[in-house]
């Protein structure tokens, strides 16, 4: 998705103190926190937050990067970029980073439909086929295990703030409050439950095609967890089970992803 001549120009692109990055690896809920980021905007600020542009910081060139110079404060940068791609200046002018994971096996399966729905993007004869070139990191963006292993390390930070797409589901008020707070916004608690209420994926299934045109039943597809039940073989299974032991098993990153929780049984 990114050619060389993208790497020199984001090298151009100078982060500010007060951006919000929402990096995630494909189908992580992105589009979701974006939502509620620029929701919470609004509530602070009154603004209704438009991307002035496409919002994935990679897709574009040196003058989209000039353009984005004259944006106002805050801007909502997404970006799929494995940690050690991302430009300096976000972490020298310490930007606010929401990293966002989503267990690998539900992750996999929303990648594949997507592939295969949208039309316009390369379609894969089957699962097994996506699954395979899936583990070999032979998909948009790389693998999901090293974009992983890359933020590993990273997540303790004071600017980074881990979300996990499975907590999100189980509490949105919750998870809403904690990134309100992260990014120094007070809201009340009514105004948290207005947001938590406009952020289902039935709301905003429903508005998808006015805010993401014809491409958004197809982002906005099923929203669960535990979808990969439907689609894993039991190989499959335990190939994905030993290549988590292998790459995260025993981090604090893997901890995190609770991944007995939601990738077994
Ligand atoms: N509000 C809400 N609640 C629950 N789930 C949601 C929500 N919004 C988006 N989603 C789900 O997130 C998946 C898309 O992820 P991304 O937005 O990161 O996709 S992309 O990489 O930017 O194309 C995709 O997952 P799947 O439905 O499993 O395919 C979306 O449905």
């Amino acid at each position: 998705m990114c050619t060389s001549e993208t790497f020199q120009a984001l090298d151009t692109f100078e982060a500010r103190h007060d951006d919000i990055v929402l990096a995630s690896y494909p189908k992580c809920g992105s589009n979701w926190i974006l939502h509620i980021v620029s929701e919470l905007i609004y509530a602070v600020s009154k603004k209704k937050y438009k991307y002035p542009e496409f919002p994935v910081l990679e897709c574009g060139d040196s003058e989209k990067y000039q353009r984005m110079k004259g944006f106002p404060s805050p801007r909502i940068l997404a970006t799929h970029l494995h940690y050690d791609k991302l430009p300096g200046s976000i972490f020298e002018n310490k930007a606010k980073i929401l990293v966002i994971f989503r267990n690998p096996k539900d992750t996999a399966v929303s990648f594949l439909h997507f592939h295969n729905d949208v039309p316009d993007i390369p379609s894969y004869g089957s699962w097994d086929e996506f699954f395979r070139q899936f583990m070999k990191g032979q998909v948009s963006w790389g693998r999901y295990f090293d974009f992983a292993i890359n933020w590993n390390k990273h997540l303790d930070g004071d600017n980074v703030k881990f979300i996990l797409y499975e907590d999100l589901k189980e509490n949105l008020a919750a998870g809403i409050k904690q990134i309100a707070e992260f990014l120094g916004f007070f809201l009340t608690g009514e105004q948290i439950q207005t947001i938590s209420v406009q952020s289902t994926f039935q709301a905003m299934r429903a508005k998808s095609q006015d805010t993401h045109g014809a491409v958004g039943p197809f982002l906005f597809r099923k929203g669960e967890v535990g979808d990969w039940k439907n689609l894993f073989s039991e190989i499959q299974n335990q190939e994905m089970d030993e290549k988590f032991k292998e790459c995260l098993a025993g981090t604090s990153l893997g901890a995190k992803l609770k991944y007995e929780s939601y990738c077994q049984g």
